[in-house]
């Protein structure tokens, strides 16, 4: 991960060309983040602003005509039935009841509870791919309905575009931003989303902001007093970047960075300690899985 030739490849893959058959899911970084408060079922109201980045898991997807939905290899930790992928095939399935199964593949490029949205990623490029190569014919909006229930990051990735983000992070409204590179470094420790949003004292009540005043510097994360507490390596990772002003995505555990150019951020790159892993990656107002669809023009096959 922590080296300039994988971020040149990075680089390569993030204009929608290279990816032969497989299907690309995104990471977002969240450029700020407030938790304005807490609804009757304990997910909490959120405004974020989510930008994609040309790092990406890739996906391969076989339809199957036995209906039969499965996964293709093994994700450390996590049970096929509890796959992010299979859940969001599974939905799909029954929301268009389609006749077809499918085995799917997943090589993680993408580290597991480090605020990238991994796995929130991979669910939404199932639900793309899938809703192109069963034909079932689903607007966005309707992936996009499917996708809330998996996940409070997965419509975001449906919907490919960066974005400025109300509720839990289902409201969204499409976002033009600057495309910098970014220096993204991934402290050795997983967060659970779970326990930062049940933290007592995370704070709770921020007020709300416009993206005018995002715009104009407000980039708070609320969630990184908590984290840093709990997680030393996320601490001392953003005193990596103290520089250029590190922040936190999501609920952690990655931190990242603005650099002026992209060899500016392979040159930094390449002198974090040997242990800090890290990788760089561009800013993406449009998903690389939107630019494939219609780089790759893939025929419906029409047969649900
Ligand atoms: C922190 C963010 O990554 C910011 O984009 C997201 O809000 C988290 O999205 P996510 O990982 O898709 O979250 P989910 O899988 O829906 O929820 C994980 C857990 O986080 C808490 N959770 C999540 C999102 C939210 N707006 N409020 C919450 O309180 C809930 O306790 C939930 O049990
Ligand atoms: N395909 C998948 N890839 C990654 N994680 C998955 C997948 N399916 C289920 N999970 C579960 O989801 C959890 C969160 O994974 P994810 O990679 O989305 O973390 P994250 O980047 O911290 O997410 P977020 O920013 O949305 O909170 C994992 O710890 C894992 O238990």
């Amino acid at each position: 991960m922590n080296g300039p030739g994988e971020a040149g490849v990075e680089a390569i893959w993030g204009d929608g060309s290279g990816w032969g058959d497989a299907w690309p899911a995104p990471a977002k970084l969240n450029l700020m983040l407030r938790v304005v408060g807490r609804r009757d079922d304990g997910y909490h109201e959120l405004q974020t602003v989510f930008q994609l980045i040309d790092r990406c898991d890739r996906l391969w997807f076989d339809v199957r005509d036995d209906g039969r939905i499965l996964r293709v290899g093994d994700l450390a930790g996590v049970p096929e039935q509890h796959d992010l992928t299979v859940r969001a095939a599974r939905a799909l399935q029954q929301a268009s009841h389609c006749p077809l199964g499918v085995d799917i593949r997943c090589h993680k490029y993408l580290p597991m509870g480090g605020g990238l949205g991994g796995g929130s990623s991979d669910a939404a490029t199932t639900l793309v791919a899938l809703n192109q190569l069963w034909g079932t014919g689903l607007s966005e909006d309707e992936l996009a309905e499917i996708a809330l229930p998996l996940g409070a990051d997965v419509p975001v990735f449906v919907r490919g575009r960066a974005a400025w983000a109300e509720g839990v992070g289902e409201r969204l409204d499409p976002v033009e931003l600057p495309e910098p590179w970014y220096l993204v470094l991934v402290p050795a420790c997983a967060v659970s989303t779970k326990d930062v949003f049940s933290h007592p004292d995370l704070t709770r009540d921020s007020n709300l902001i416009t993206l005018a005043d995002f715009v104009g510097g407000d980039a708070v994360n609320d969630c990184l007093p908590v984290v840093r507490r709990e997680y030393s390596e996320v601490g001392a990772a953003l005193e990596l970047l103290a520089a250029w002003g590190g922040r936190l995505t999501g609920t952690g555990a990655c931190v990242f960075a603005v650099l002026g150019s992209q060899d500016d951020a392979l040159g930094s790159l390449a002198q974090l300690p040997s242990d800090m892993a890290g990788f760089v990656a561009q800013g993406r107002n449009r998903s690389p899985l939107l630019d494939r669809m219609d780089a790759e023009s893939l025929v419906k096959t029409g047969r649900c």
